[in-house]
């Protein structure tokens, strides 16, 4: 199926980024990205360094505390981000707390203290609680609205990207000053033993300086920046000036009355000021539970905020909305209440509220008890994997390797997700992956092997990732929108809270365990109290993976082993039924109705927003989409063949449906594209069939041969009573159309009397509603039948993975 990768197309990417402040503010975020994986990484390995000759559990402590003060800071704090929240210059607030930041990270090595180190890392996450609605706030000032969808999502790639990215610099850093000693020392292996030992305190000081002159660079871009609207705050109301030419894009919101929050937002652009009237998409639409909507995601609106407040990765699914809105700071002249200021998510708050309004079916609450229970995969091993790399004689480098393929792997596992295993049902996809990822980190932690272990851990970080992306392909044909973002929302603050704690415990009872020798015989088994936690956490999640799967998974009519072994084998099971074999990849949807029903209005907005999906869409109609076709289409509705037989006007359709089928739709359906068709056999049924009185049996058998039985997979049938349809186009024009008002009204009732016959494959809508309306019926229908929605959501889960800011 053609659509957009996971982490938004490259297309989509250079589009954004062809904005120039955009261009800058994504280097800048990049850096502070990199920079804090970078500091993350540095700060851990530091603290095992500064406390190697202390006694084990002091020296868990340290590590436990600096993940702490890395941490804990953008989950505990997160309330102290709001209030920062535009009080201050964006892009001075910016440029001051990425300075302080790389300030602070340079001068830990040069202290050299676990104090400093840690009182200076928390300092760090301080600025940086301030820094995050800043850049949230630059990124919907530089980005017009049209394209902050793809902005949040580069963001998000970038933000998740560098964590890998982070790993790999910390481990070059470290195997090159570790070379450095080697060499400064000289001569025989016991040397270099020796001048690792005395070079470990460089290993980390280097990716520190690394890390605090990137938060310089970070700094020096943001700085680049064009000016923020200082005047915001300051200008007195009637001098309100025109935003300057300079950056186009900007918008001046138009701040709400402060006292009703769901009151809709108004907003504008310099070139679309008309846009002023118009309110936000969905505000409104969901007033019931306007109360709890300001609790996760920082909604507004039902919409997630731009970006939340929450550094680690701002929650913003593919294709929502993102509304400058509230969360906007005042335009010119508009001093905002401050009630009405950039409003942060509240982590705590979501997970207090936690996932209640989520888990309204067994299938969605398996699925969260699924997809918050691997999450410990990946953060038991970067909170032990510093001291497990030590125990397998691997130092920082060691740490690196496996922080990285933990994150790399889970990343891979998204964007792979889809295409693994594709045989198997998207059901058992998602506890077999948990089970995969949870087996995985048991033998890591049973066995105390270097490369084995960074091989393992990868393939436990792929089979986390696969679960998500599964969890979240499942939780996209269960869920509405609305609640689903809030269900992301919550997921996002777990998995955040996850790995602080067990960042912190994780080291701790690593060290309360104790690393033990046992003898069996002759061997010795060397059980590192590292080693113990992992099997732990293996545990966590092969206990939550069974809990949940058994919810999602109801069970099939083929034992899981067999469907397993087939899916391993890439081939569909043998017994699987033969329209499942035949089955193409592509999805083929049909608007029927009578004349003026809103067929082709419809055709054209489904195709925008499936387009925007990222779905490659063939719009078509009947008659007239091929050459012959087209000559076809002449001969039909050509008032001169008025009198033409019932029957050769039925196969002049049928012709025509069967160039089009072989022609148009079916190389479309192979290639995986959403066809949409403007009437199918259908209209040959109800206008050939129950108009002009033939017999629908032998019209569907000609129609079936003419096609090779190919059937829709959902046909939307616009229903509406022939002379209000007749009264749209202004009048009657063609030969069909010029018939009598009781050969419509057959027509009519052949249609529904086809949708009756079958109303699982049919949507009837009553198509006086607004057009948009009917969109919107038939978006909800459709989206469970869609090929996997996975880019949406594996780029909005990014979001909850890395504890570090976009
Ligand atoms: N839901 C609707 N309500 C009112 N008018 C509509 C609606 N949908 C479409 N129209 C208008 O009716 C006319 C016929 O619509 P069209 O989509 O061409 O119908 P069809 O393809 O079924 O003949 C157009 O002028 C269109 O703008
Ligand atoms: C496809 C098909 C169309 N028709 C008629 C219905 C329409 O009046 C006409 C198609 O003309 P068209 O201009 O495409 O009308 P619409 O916009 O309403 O689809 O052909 C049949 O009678 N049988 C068929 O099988």
């Amino acid at each position: 199926m053609s659509r957009s990768a996971p982490f938004g197309a490259p297309g989509e990417a250079r589009g954004v980024l062809a904005i120039k402040p955009f261009r800058r503010l994504w280097i800048s975020l990049s850096l502070s990205s990199l920079g804090d994986w970078l500091g993350l990484l540095a700060l851990v390995a530091l603290a095992a360094v500064l406390t190697r000759d202390l006694d084990p559990l002091t020296r868990s402590f340290a590590v436990a505390g600096a993940a702490a003060v890395k941490l804990g800071p953008p989950v505990l704090l997160s309330p102290l981000s709001g209030l920062l929240a535009d009080r201050f210059d964006r892009r001075l607030t910016m440029v001051a707390t990425d300075a302080l930041r790389g300030l602070l990270y340079l001068s830990i090595p040069i202290a050299g203290r676990l104090d400093w180190l840690l009182i200076a890392g928390f300092l760090a996450e301080i600025a940086a609680l301030a820094w995050s609605p800043a850049k949230d706030a630059a990124l919907t000032d530089l980005v017009p609205k049209k394209k902050l969808p793809q902005a949040a999502r580069l963001g998000l790639l970038t933000a998740y990207g560098a964590a890998p990215v982070a790993a790999a610099l910390f481990a070059l850093l470290a195997s090159v000053s570790w070379l450095i000693g080697a060499a400064v020392q000289g001569g025989s292996t016991d040397a270099a033993d020796s001048a690792a030992d005395a070079f470990l305190n460089p290993q980390a000081d280097a990716a520190l300086y690394a890390a605090g002159v990137v938060f310089v660079a970070a700094a020096v871009t943001a700085w680049l920046l064009p000016a923020a609207r200082r005047e915001s705050l300051e200008t007195p109301p009637t001098a309100a000036p025109k935003p300057s030419g300079s950056a186009p894009t900007r918008e001046v919101p138009v701040a709400p009355p402060p006292d009703n929050e769901r009151t809709t937002p108004l907003r504008t652009t310099d070139q679309a000021a008309n846009e002023r009237t118009a309110p936000l998409a969905t505000t409104g639409e969901h007033a019931a539970d306007s109360n709890e909507r300001t609790a996760p995601l920082a909604t507004t609106g039902g919409q997630p905020a731009a970006g939340g407040d929450d550094r680690t990765a701002p929650l913003v699914p593919a294709g929502a909305e993102i509304p400058p809105g509230p969360e906007m700071p005042p335009g010119p002249g508009e001093r905002r209440p401050a009630k009405e200021r950039f409003q942060p998510e509240n982590l705590l708050r979501t997970l207090w509220q936690g996932g209640r309004f989520a888990a309204t079916t067994p299938l969605v609450r398996g699925l969260l008890t699924g997809m918050a229970g691997v999450f410990p995969a990946v953060a038991a091993v970067a909170g032990v994997g510093r001291v497990h790399a030590d125990g397998l004689g691997a130092g920082n480098a060691g740490f690196a390797v496996l922080f990285g393929a933990a994150f790399a792997g889970m990343a891979l596992g998204m964007m792979a997700g889809p295409r693994i295993l594709r045989h198997l049902s998207r059901a058992r996809l998602f506890g077999v992956a948990i089970a995969a990822s949870g087996i995985a980190l048991l033998v890591t932690g049973l066995i105390p092997n270097m490369a084995l272990a960074a091989v393992l851990v990868a393939a436990s970080g792929v089979a986390a990732g696969v679960s998500w992306v599964t969890g979240l392909t499942l939780m996209a044909q269960e869920l509405e929108d609305d609640v689903r973002t809030r269900t992301l929302g919550y997921l996002s603050a777990v998995a955040r809270t996850q790995l602080l704690l067990v960042m912190v415990a994780a080291p701790l009872l690593a060290a309360a365990i104790g690393d033990h020798s046992l003898r069996l015989g002759e061997l010795t088994y060397e059980f590192l109290g590292t080693g113990a936690v992992l099997l732990i956490a293996a545990v966590a999640v092969l206990v939550a993976g069974f809990l949940g799967a058994r919810r999602v998974d109801t069970g099939g009519e083929v034992p899981l082993r067999r469907e397993l072994f087939a899916a391993l084998r890439g081939v569909p099971l043998p017994s699987a039924d033969a329209a499942e074999e035949k089955r193409l990849p592509g999805t083929f949807i049909v608007l029927e109705g009578g004349e003026g029903a809103g067929k082709s209005t419809q055709v054209g907005q489904l195709s925008v927003w499936l387009r925007e999906e990222g779905f490659e869409v063939v719009s078509t109609r009947e008659p007239g989409s091929t050459k012959l076709g087209m000559r076809l289409r002449a001969l039909l509705l050509d008032r001169e063949h008025t009198g033409m037989s019932a029957r050769a006007e039925a196969l002049l359709y049928a012709a025509d449906r069967a160039e089009h089928v072989s022609k148009v739709i079916l190389p479309a359906l192979r290639r995986g594209a959403i066809v949409i068709s403007d009437r199918y056999i259908d209209s040959t049924l109800a206008y050939q069939g129950a108009g002009r009185d033939l017999v629908r049996a032998e019209v569907e058998r000609v129609n079936e041969w003419a096609t090779g039985e190919l059937a829709p997979d959902l046909t939307v049938l616009l229903d509406i009573p022939p002379d209000e349809g007749l009264a749209r186009l202004g009048g009657s024009t063609d030969r069909i159309e010029a018939e009598s008002a009781e050969f419509h009204a057959r027509v009519r009732k052949g249609f529904r009397d086809l949708a009756d016959r079958d109303p699982a494959r049919y949507l009837v809508l009553d198509a006086r509603e607004p057009a948009e309306e009917i969109t919107r019926a038939i978006q909800r229908r459709l989206r469970p039948i869609l090929p996997d929605p996975v880019p949406k959501d594996a780029e909005a889960i990014t979001g909850m993975l890395p504890t570090i800011k976009e």
